[in-house]
């Protein structure tokens, strides 16, 4: 299977069957990345749509296979997903399912798969917003209880026979192509094809073609062809392959944009404000205390032991994650004492709330919030510095529950943790990737150890202005500078590969190292 050639697939199921019918079933969905450069500008405004291909064509023509050519050969171009049509069948009664198996069943008209359903969930990925996509079962001929999570992909290729069938459906896509094959060639490909993989018999085969598949193809199937912008052959069709690859790869290129350089150079001084009031500030400093700064002052030196690092680094986590929770809406609850009392006191008053951790230098903050929240679902985000460009890159997505199913994000409170906010474009994109998913700004709180006085503090302000940050420092520089510089002898200092990188000053050095090496 291609998906295994692959490189790693960037999903967050919640259900992981190891069943072999819900992985085959799973196959109708494939996913590669390179990680994703930002899709957003600097106010934090999606600027470009993911790119959509619509394949359709016969049934066996050979559109999955155009669909994963496609896939290679687009090589680097940063997350694509293959969606198939098939996901989309209907859910069948009992009775829908037995004709199935007696071939009595037509699967081969529009009105056996949930159109709307389909241009609903390719809308959302278009709109770089989460989907969660049904998945579907050829040999139980019935949609499955489980759901699978898709984001962040930034070309979509879905194929199937009746792709090109649904206005809704031709209206999201960016490029049309019709997969032509002879006919002859299509009837073996299928007898070999669904005898082998999809548990059916020959004789089985050529009842369900005669009766449905063929006049189908007919009376919906072919007359599509006059929509596609591009017609393929479904044999030795290289070429085609090749010119539909050039094409999406040119229109990526002139998505691209550079990002972390622009937002390296900026000012807190809009968003610190020199009073005490939570309620107009977006960063909220702890208290700097003689203990805070004995605290901060073991965490600077860089001749600190690592076990008094994590001991120091756990403490400190604690007192945030307290802050924070300062931050949430409380509603007032009576209890009564082991006294038997009546009490007036407190309770958050938020529907979900969980963590979400830029890995891997949010690490250490978990440990501080699950000490305040002891069950908190804690996601997490992969976000890296492209190492020729420098740009962020989100290359994994991990999110709880509450915030893949956007019904739920809406009324959840999320506590994003990263060790320190420098240039500000991680917190950008992980900023982005939450509200892409629904997830209110003002419900977003920033948990930190360090800001950059001169970082990207302000861009993310003027583009969030509702995220609200809480750190333990805020400190004075930023500098570019190459991580082998960094490398030292001591303990837990490890940390040169010749890149380029942005450091805060006077700074922890790089804090999930430190903490985790
Ligand atoms: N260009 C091709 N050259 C050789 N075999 C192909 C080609 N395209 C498809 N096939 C084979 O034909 C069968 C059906 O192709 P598939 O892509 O699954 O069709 P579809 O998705 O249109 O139903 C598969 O076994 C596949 O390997
Ligand atoms: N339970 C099902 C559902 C669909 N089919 C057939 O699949 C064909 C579409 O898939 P392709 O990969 O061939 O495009 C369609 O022609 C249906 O007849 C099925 O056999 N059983």
């Amino acid at each position: 299977m291609l998906g295994e050639e692959l490189p790693k697939l960037y999903d967050a199921e919640e259900h992981r069957s190891n069943s072999s019918q819900s992985f085959q079933a799973r196959k109708n969905i494939l996913l590669k990345t390179h990680g994703r450069p930002p899709w957003y500008d600097e106010d934090g405004l999606p600027v470009c749509d993911a790119f959509v291909i619509g394949i359709a064509g016969g049934s066996a023509s050979g559109k999955t296979h155009v669909a994963r050519q496609i896939v290679k050969s687009l090589g680097s171009v940063p997350t694509v997903v293959i969606l198939s049509q098939d996901s989309f069948y209907k859910y069948h009664t009992e009775e829908e399912i037995a004709l199935a198996h007696a071939n009595r069943f037509d699967f081969d008209h529009p009105d056996a798969l949930d159109m709307p359903m389909f241009a609903a969930c390719l809308a959302d990925l278009k709109a770089c917003r989460q989907s969660n996509i049904p998945v579907y079962s050829f040999a139980e001929h019935q949609r499955l209880d489980e759901t699978k999570y898709l984001y962040g992909a930034s070309v979509i290729i879905t194929e199937g026979i009746m792709a090109l069938h649904d206005p809704s459906l031709r209206a999201l896509y960016d490029l049309k192509v019709f997969v032509q094959c002879d006919s002859d060639l299509m009837l073996a490909r299928r007898i070999q094809r669904d005898v082998k993989e999809r548990g059916r018999s020959v004789e089985g085969v050529l009842e369900q073609y005669l009766r449905y598949v063929k006049p189908a193809f007919d009376n919906f199937v072919l007359p599509t062809s006059r929509y596609a912008d591009i017609v393929v052959p479904g044999s030795n069709n290289s070429v085609a392959i090749d010119l539909i690859s050039t094409h999406v790869r040119r229109q990526m290129n002139e998505r691209a944009r550079h990002f972390r350089k622009n937002m390296a150079c900026t000012s807190i001084d809009k968003c610190l404000k020199p009073n005490d009031n939570h309620e107009d500030w977006n960063v909220i400093v702890l208290p700097q205390t003689p203990q805070l700064k004995g605290i901060y002052t073991t965490l600077r030196n860089e001749k600190t032991s690592r076990q008094d690092f994590i001991f120091f680094v756990d403490r400190l986590a604690t007192f945030l994650a307290e802050k924070a929770m300062e931050l949430l809406p409380y509603r007032d609850k009576v209890i009564t004492t082991p006294t038997e009392t009546a009490y007036s006191g407190k309770e958050p008053d938020v529907k979900h709330i969980c963590g979400v951790s830029i890995i891997r230098s949010g690490g250490p903050l978990e440990k501080g919030l699950q000490r305040v929240l002891s069950d908190v679902a804690i996601g997490s985000l992969l976000v890296q510095s492209d190492a020729k460009t420098g740009e962020p890159l989100l290359l994994h997505v991990m999110l709880p529950k509450c915030i893949r199913h956007r019904r739920l994000a809406v009324d959840t409170w999320v506590f994003l943790l990263d060790a320190q906010i420098g240039t500000g474009a991680s917190a950008f994109m992980a900023i982005r990737t939450l509200l892409d998913h629904g997830v209110q700004q003002d419900h977003i709180i920033f948990v930190t150890f360090l800001v950059a006085h001169n970082g990207g503090i302000s861009v993310l302000h003027k583009a969030f202005p509702k995220v609200r940050i809480v750190c333990g420092a805020v400190d004075e520089g930023l500098r570019e500078t190459w991580l082998e510089h960094y490398h030292s002898e001591g303990e837990g200092h490890h940390y040169g590969d010749g890149r380029k990188v942005w450091i805060v000053e006077p700074g922890m050095g790089q804090i999930g190292d430190r903490y985790y090496l």
